[in-house]
């Protein structure tokens, strides 16, 4: 009987390329935070498959049918495409790896704890991303499968892709591997294509082209402010009603993606050369970029409080921009170090945004930190083809995806 395991994953924030890292190989900037959500992987007192979470005031029992997981109650059917959906997507594509694999389904309970919401709502920090990681790697370890931080951001991506292809994956980079990332997303329908016609194992070894998670030397000042909107904003939804508008197939669709792509490389570039100022006008310019799309598209992606957000930032002498889709959630500010942040909090806080006390996280937060650093240098090789798991010729190539 495997032993009780828990695994905790970071949430996230978007420096700079939201929207255009959809574009499979387009840069963006993403950061893990220190909210986390864990999950614990034990042994079920009864039943195949036990899934509990915050989310939800009780348990819910599976069963493994041929099609996937199956709620024992028929009633509980109506979580699998909200609250569950992201724990069962990854308990089935890690079940699928292991029946590839020749490996018998073991039963588990999975339980889950975030801390990625206030006061019951989404902050907007990545928790469809943290969940999927931290379940990933909970469940591989209580399986007894020693699987590579990129092994394992494969197999969230993959999970998470049969939920929606949609997200570029940049939450589960940082969600995976902490820091400062520079991500590249790979062609997510190419992705679920391969994994429809020839499973999880398959996709798993193929070449993604377009995916690149680098981690970046991170810059002291200017210092990383959150401010929260106080509402919640639907990160699909935004993504999916601009892939259907005019805007996606234009030419002002490639003009915005060499403008964030430069814009970007502008900001990696002041990372590596520590140079603050470069990256705060890389950040106004990240701003300027996503107010001409909103422009574009009138996609909502500017609510009033996360344009006072930025306004105040700035009349700070900083930089600020929404994080990630927009529409509510939260966004940041970067203030160069000589700045009064006091003065921020105090203007945020009268124009009703509350500065979230966020530090960027390097590395996981609980036991399994040392675990994931020994991981971590040898991220190159997927050691799962070291392990006891390659049977049936599988044999995972070395990494693509460190530049
Ligand atoms: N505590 C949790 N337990 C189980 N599943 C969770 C949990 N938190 C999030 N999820 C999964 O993520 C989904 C929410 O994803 P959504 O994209 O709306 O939020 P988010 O990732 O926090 O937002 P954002 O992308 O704006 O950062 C839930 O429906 C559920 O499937
Ligand atoms: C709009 C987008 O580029 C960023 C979304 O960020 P968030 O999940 O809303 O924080 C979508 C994505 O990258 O999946």
């Amino acid at each position: 009987m495997p032993s009780t395991v828990t695994h905790s994953a970071p949430g996230k924030l978007l420096i700079a390329g939201e929207y255009a890292v959809l574009e499979p190989g387009q840069p963006s900037i993403v950061a893990a935070v220190d909210r986390f959500i864990s999950v614990e992987a034990s042994p079920p007192d009864s039943g195949e498959v036990v899934l509990a979470t915050d989310l939800l005031p009780h348990e819910v029992e599976m069963c493994r049918a041929r099609t996937g997981l199956r709620p024992t109650d028929p009633a509980e059917a109506c979580h699998l495409g909200g609250a569950l959906a992201h724990l069962v997507s990854t308990v089935e594509v890690v079940d699928q790896l292991r029946s590839q694999l020749g490996l018998r389904p073991v039963s588990v309970q999975l339980s889950v704890h975030s801390t990625l919401h206030e006061q019951g709502t989404k902050i907007g920090l990545g928790s469809s991303g943290a969940v999927t990681a931290a379940a990933v790697n909970a469940l591989t370890d209580f399986f007894g499968m020693p699987v590579s931080p990129e092994l394992r951001f494969r197999l969230a991506l993959l999970a998470s892709i049969r939920v929606d292809p949609g997200p570029s994956g940049a939450d589960l980079a940082a969600s995976t591997w902490g820091g400062w990332i520079h991500y590249r997303a790979p062609d997510r329908a190419r992705l679920l294509h391969l994994m429809r016609r020839t499973g999880v194992a398959e996709t798993l070894q193929a070449t993604w082209p377009g995916l690149t998670a680098r981690t970046l030397s991170p810059l002291d000042t200017p210092h990383l402010h959150v401010g929260w909107s106080g509402s919640p904003a639907s990160t699909s939804t935004h993504v999916s009603h601009l892939s259907r508008t005019q805007w996606w197939h234009s030419t002002s669709r490639s003009r915005f993606l060499a403008r964030s792509a430069h814009c970007v490389t502008a900001a990696l570039h002041a990372l590596e050369q520590q140079d603050p100022a470069t990256l705060l006008a890389a950040i106004r310019n990240a701003r300027r970029l996503l107010a001409g799309l909103d422009h574009e598209t009138a996609l909502g992606i500017f609510t009033p409080k996360l344009t006072e957000l930025c306004t105040i930032a700035e009349a700070c002498g900083g930089a600020g921009k929404p994080s990630g889709a927009g529409g509510g959630d939260c966004g940041i500010a970067l203030l160069p170090e000589t700045t009064d942040a006091l003065a921020l909090r105090t203007r945020w806080a009268a124009a009703g945004i509350t500065a979230l006390p966020l530090r960027i996280t390097d590395a996981l937060a609980d036991a399994d930190a040392d675990a994931d650093a020994d991981a971590d240098a040898d991220a190159d090789v997927g050691s799962l083809a070291r392990g006891p798991y390659v049977r049936q010729g599988l044999v995972l190539r070395p990494s693509v995806i460190f530049d």
